[in-house]
This record gives structure tokens, C-alpha cells and sequence, in this order.
């Protein structure tokens, strides 16, 4: 099947150099082309460049995109969208003072999606779980990470991460899989984190390498979850089974999880909200990607990421949902690359770069998707007529995708 996109009004993210990530001042550099056209073969870009050049062989699917923009399709790399039920109970308790920290100390939070999921059967789950993702991608998302964590048996946590496998088999977007067992204590072990992180080490690890259910492995590195030395135990556990670390650190406080993370090369550090100066620097120079979660700041009103420092200081950034009932009720990237520009002071072409290639990158998929470039899944946003590319973080709110194509296919 061969589509050819014409007059497209613009064409953004185009690289034509091999680029893993973007940081720092390149972080700015967004480069387009106007007037444009974009080819599309078996599933790939096969070519693009100015209508000057458009290819005048027959095509089988010619897609006039007159004053519409063409960008590549989200990559969000941090969510957690496989999950039971909703808390919008505890929202409500927020909304009437009580705090996040205080929810989860009642048996709310984590433990409370954790029991819901428990109690709920791998078909419910899957058919939950597909919705939110089908949500997603009609969003514009064509790359996604999905973390397990609610679980929190051995036996539930699989149970979420055969879910994410089928989601991997039935859709066909790029789906990236975490294991997140230390996510929070379970009551039962509430005495005994010891043996708690002693059955992820020696169960729940080696049964998820033996059916191949992750590729990545996290923790919540936090007060009152899992200290630096727990997140440390964790992942040294993963890499013997080459699980690469990609973990939640510096939420709620700052206690070295950005340094572990580097320590154990771990592809991503996610949240950020608090970040001392030694974080940002130690950042400095490595590969690990630093992941904001804007969305969950709005949510939880707390701190967003220091953006503006940190690229300041010469650092990548990828902005993506964190998806999940309980901080993220949300898994849309539109929401986030705005609220990145309004809240984050990240301007348009720092939060499209931090929501592409350097989202693709934070999922090992940077040669793949996050940007225009030849032999990359043609994983597509077709924006609605619109004048600029800055006019989407702009009209916050506003639905302004008009299709979304994966892998080259109109996706409904
Ligand atoms: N912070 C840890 N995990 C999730 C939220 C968990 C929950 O409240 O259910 C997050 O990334 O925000
Ligand atoms: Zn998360």
C-alpha cells in the first residue's frame, strides 16, 4: 500500500540526520517544511520533502492535507493505563482537603487500585485496559510505555503484564513493557519490606523473564515506599535478566533516585517535581533520560518539573501522561504539551521535541518513531486546519487532530 500526503501546509519534526535525542539549546530546533508532501510505504516513510518535488508517479491513496499540518504521532513513555476500576472517590476527598499522602496512608492509593485489580479477571482487565488505550491513540499517541504496579502478588502482577502482552498483540502501535513491583508496600508485608522485595527478587522476577513480559523494570523510589537501597536491590535484581531501569524518583522528595538511576543506567528518570541542583548535574552528560509528568503536577497540584533549569542547563527532557487512576486520570499528550508550554515555560518546539524523539527515545524506540525521517513507522498526526504548529499547545483544551494514522493506516 503506497499513500501519498499532499500540500501539507506543514511538515513538522522532519530529521534527516540520525538524531537519538535532542538537549539543551538543540532542544529549540523544531525543523519543518512548508508546503509539503509525505510518502508512505508498506507502513514506513519512504519520502517526504517541498511540493516542488512531489512525486507525480501513481499512488494507491493520495491524501490532500491543504492547510493541515503533519507532525509524527506522540510517544508516550510513562503510563500506567492497565488498571481496575477508578478512584474518582478519592479525588473527591482531595477536592475536600484531604492530602494524597494522607489517602494512601488510609489503605487508599496504590493499595486501593491494587485490591480492585486483584479482584478483577484478566479478560475484564484486557477489556478495561483497551479502552483507555484506544482512548490514547485516537489522541494522537503511536508509541507507548505501560507500567505493571497494582498487582502487587506475584500472580496479579502477571496477571497485568499478559494484559499488556495482548495489548502488544492486538493493536498496532509500538507498546513497551515495565515491571513496576515495587510499587508500593502490600498490607501483608506492611512489617517486612525485606521479604516483600525478596519475593520480587526471587519469584516475581525470574517468572516475568521466563514468559518474556518486560522489557523494563522500575520502582517507586520514595519516602515512605521504597528507599534508594530498596530501588538499588530492585534493579540490580532486573539487570541479571536484562531489565533495563526505568524508574519513578523525585516526586514527592529528593533522596538519590536520580543517582541510582544513573548508577544503574537506567534509560529514564520520570517525575522530577522536586530536583535539588545535584540532581540536575549529576544528570549531566549520561544517557538516562529525564521524563516530566505535567499532567499529574495539574492533578495533584504539586510542583511541576523545573523544565526551563533543566534544559537550561544543557539536559534532554521527554514529557509524557503517567496515565492511572490515581495521580493521572488522563492519558492525553495534547493536555501535556500544552500545559508543558503554559505551566513549564517550555516553548512549542521544546515540548513537541520532549513529546517525540526524545519520548521514542525513553522507550528504546528512537530509531523507529518520534520523527519524520526516512524508514520510521509512519505513525501520523493529520492536525485539523490550523495555522501554526504553536497553535496546539495554544488552544489548550481543543480537539485539533483531525486523523491519526498508524503504521501508514487511517486509525479509527
Ligand atoms: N507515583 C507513583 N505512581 C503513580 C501513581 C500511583 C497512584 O496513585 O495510583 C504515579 O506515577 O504518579
Ligand atoms: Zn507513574
Amino acid at each position: 500500500m503506497t499513500t501519498l500526503f499532499k500540500n501539507i501546509k506543514e511538515l513538522v519534526q522532519v530529521r534527516t540526520e540520525p538524531i537519538s535525542f535532542v538537549s539543551g539549546s538543540n532542544m529549540k530546533e523544531l525543523p519543518t517544511i512548508k508546503n509539503a508532501f509525505l510518502v508512505v510505504k508498506n507502513g514506513l516513510i519512504s519520502d517526504f520533502g517541498s511540493m516542488a518535488n512531489c512525486p507525480t508517479s501513481k499512488f494507491e491513496n493520495v491524501i490532500d492535507a491543504t492547510g493541515k499540518l503533519i507532525l509524527p504521532a506522540w510517544c508516550d513513555s510513562h503510563t500506567h493505563i492497565v488498571y481496575a476500576g477508578n478512584r474518582e472517590g478519592e479525588f473527591v476527598d482531595r477536592i475536600n482537603g484531604l492530602t494524597y499522602k494522607e489517602i494512601a496512608n488510609n489503605g487508599g492509593g496504590i493499595l486501593n487500585s491494587a485490591k480492585k485489580l486483584q479482584e478483577t479477571s484478566e479478560q475484564d482487565l484486557y477489556q478495561q485496559s483497551k479502552t483507555r488505550l484506544e482512548e490514547v491513540i485516537k489522541l494522537g499517541t503511536g508509541a507507548i510505555e505501560i507500567k505493571s504496579g497494582y498487582g502487587l502478588t506475584v500472580e496479579a502482577e502477571l496477571k497485568m503484564l499478559r494484559v499488556i502482552k495482548r495489548l502488544k498483540e492486538n493493536y498496532p502501535i509500538r507498546i513497551k513493557s515495565t515491571l513496576l513491583a515495587a510499587h508500593a508496600l502490600p498490607e501483608e508485608y506492611k512489617n517486612n519490606k525485606a521479604d516483600f522485595l525478596q519475593l520480587v527478587i526471587d519469584e516475581l522476577i525470574p517468572k516475568v523473564d521466563k514468559e518474556n513480559l518486560a522489557e523494563y523494570v522500575d520502582v517507586f523510589c520514595e519516602t515512605g515506599y521504597f528507599s534508594v537501597d530498596d530501588t538499588e536491590l530492585i534493579l540490580e535484581a532486573g539487570k541479571k535478566y536484562g531489565l533495563i531501569p526505568k524508574i519513578h524518583v523525585n516526586q514527592f522528595n529528593s533522596i538519590g533516585g536520580v543517582q541510582a538511576g544513573i548508577k544503574f543506567d537506567a534509560l529514564s528518570v520520570d517525575h522530577l517535581e522536586e530536583m535539588r541542583e545535584e540532581d540536575i548535574m549529576a544528570l549531566k552528560g549520561t544517557l538516562t533520560m529525564p521524563v516530566a509528568l505535567p499532567s499529574c503536577s495539574y492533578f495533584l497540584s504539586i510542583p511541576y518539573t523545573p523544565a526551563r533549569k533543566m534544559i537550561d542547563a544543557g539536559l534532554p527532557l521527554a514529557l509524557a501522561t503517567d496515565y492511572n487512576p490515581g495521580s493521572t486520570p488522563s492519558g492525553n499528550m495534547n493536555f501535556v504539551v500544552s500545559t508543558a508550554c503554559i505551566k513549564m515555560k517550555m516553548t512549542p518546539k521544546e515540548a513537541i521535541n520532549a513529546a517525540t524523539i526524545n519520548g521514542a527515545y525513553a522507550m528504546g524506540l528512537e530509531k523507529e518513531m518520534g520523527s519524520i525521517s526516512t524508514g520510521k513507522v509512519a505513525n501520523l498526526i493529520l492536525t485539523k486546519p490550523i495555522n501554526s504548529y504553536a497553535y496546539l499547545p495554544y488552544a489548550f483544551g481543543s480537539n485539533l487532530i483531525e486523523d491519526v494514522y498508524i503504521k501508514g493506516e487511517l486509525y479509527y
